[in-house]
């Protein structure tokens, strides 16, 4: 299965904020998107998931154009962790995970729906709350709730049919975890990956970034400025080309293993 946008665009009030993407995202294949704050990362996002219709261009998965699938049916070949998903309504946070699936497995039985959803909670670390009210939870506990949501859609649609999972699209999932649960959901993403789904990550941390993907695409004032494997695309001329940090403000490392990122010129340093 492959997710991809043909010379995709989003334009309003006459300025381009995505500009004629083309991208394929493999099944199996977890890419990161970074860039800049503003840069488009997740309007570029947004419109992979048929959420946002391109003002130009189009979006295909599996082998066809996105508007063409019902909604079930896209529902079960894609999920999307929003930067911010409101809670509005009270319920229990298995409830709220269990929903997940109602639109991509709509003949699921909601006693396998509520264990499924049990199973999820404990992978995002949340067990122990899954009677808690949805309202009840701090910042980092709603994100993993949400996640294991867009988990459930695409798990549910897969459950028993031996078809791989979807693709999981997540936009800044780590941004209120701490180091652990960090790891915790990158995991969680890469395992999507090696079940045959695929993962694209919008993420501001390049340390993560590197670690987890195997394709980065880099996003700067709304095109597309660069793509490939960390090591490629991880350089010093990215971080003032892009980042705008000059005079080795920070320092891209590219040895024998993954690139990585330090902080270099700081003022409190002697
Ligand atoms: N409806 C809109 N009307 C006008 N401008 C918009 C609209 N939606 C987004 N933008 C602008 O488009 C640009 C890209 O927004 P987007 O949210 O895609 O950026 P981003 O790369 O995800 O940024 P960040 O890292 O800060 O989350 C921003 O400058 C934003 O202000």
């Amino acid at each position: 299965m492959k997710l991809s946008l043909r010379n995709a665009g989003w334009r309003v009030r006459g300025q381009d904020i995505v500009h004629e993407a083309s991208l394929n995202f493999e099944a199996g294949q977890m890419t990161a998107i970074i860039g800049p704050n503003g840069a488009g990362k997740s309007t570029l996002l947004r419109l992979a998931s048929g959420l946002l219709p391109p003002t130009s261009g189009d979006v295909w998965i599996d082998g066809a154009p996105i508007t063409r699938f019902s909604s079930a049916c896209l529902a079960a070949r894609r999920a999307m962790l929003m930067q911010d998903s409101p809670l509005r309504a009270q319920f229990s946070l298995r409830e709220l995970v269990a929903m997940g699936g109602r639109i991509s497995a709509p003949f699921m039985s909601t006693s396998v729906r509520l264990e499924l959803a049990g199973q999820l909670l404990e992978r995002v670390g949340l067990a122990a709350f899954s009677e808690r009210d949805v309202m009840d939870l701090s910042g980092g506990e709603r994100q993993r709730v949400h996640l294991a949501r867009v988990l459930m859609q695409l798990e549910a649609a897969a459950h028993g049919n031996g078809r791989p999972p979807g693709f999981l699209l997540l936009d800044e999932p780590i941004s209120a975890q701490d180091l652990s649960r960090q790891h915790l959901v990158l995991n969680l993403a890469r395992a999507h990956a090696l079940a045959g789904g695929g993962v694209v990550v919008v993420i501001h941390d390049l340390n993560w970034a590197a670690a987890c993907a195997d394709h980065i695409v880099v996003m700067h004032e709304g095109a597309i400025y660069a793509q490939g494997p960390p090591e490629q695309v991880l350089t010093n001329a990215l971080a003032s080309h892009v980042f705008g940090l000059e005079d080795g403000r920070v320092r891209m490392h590219v040895g024998s293993g993954k690139p990585y990122v330090l902080p270099h010129d700081m003022m409190c340093q002697s």
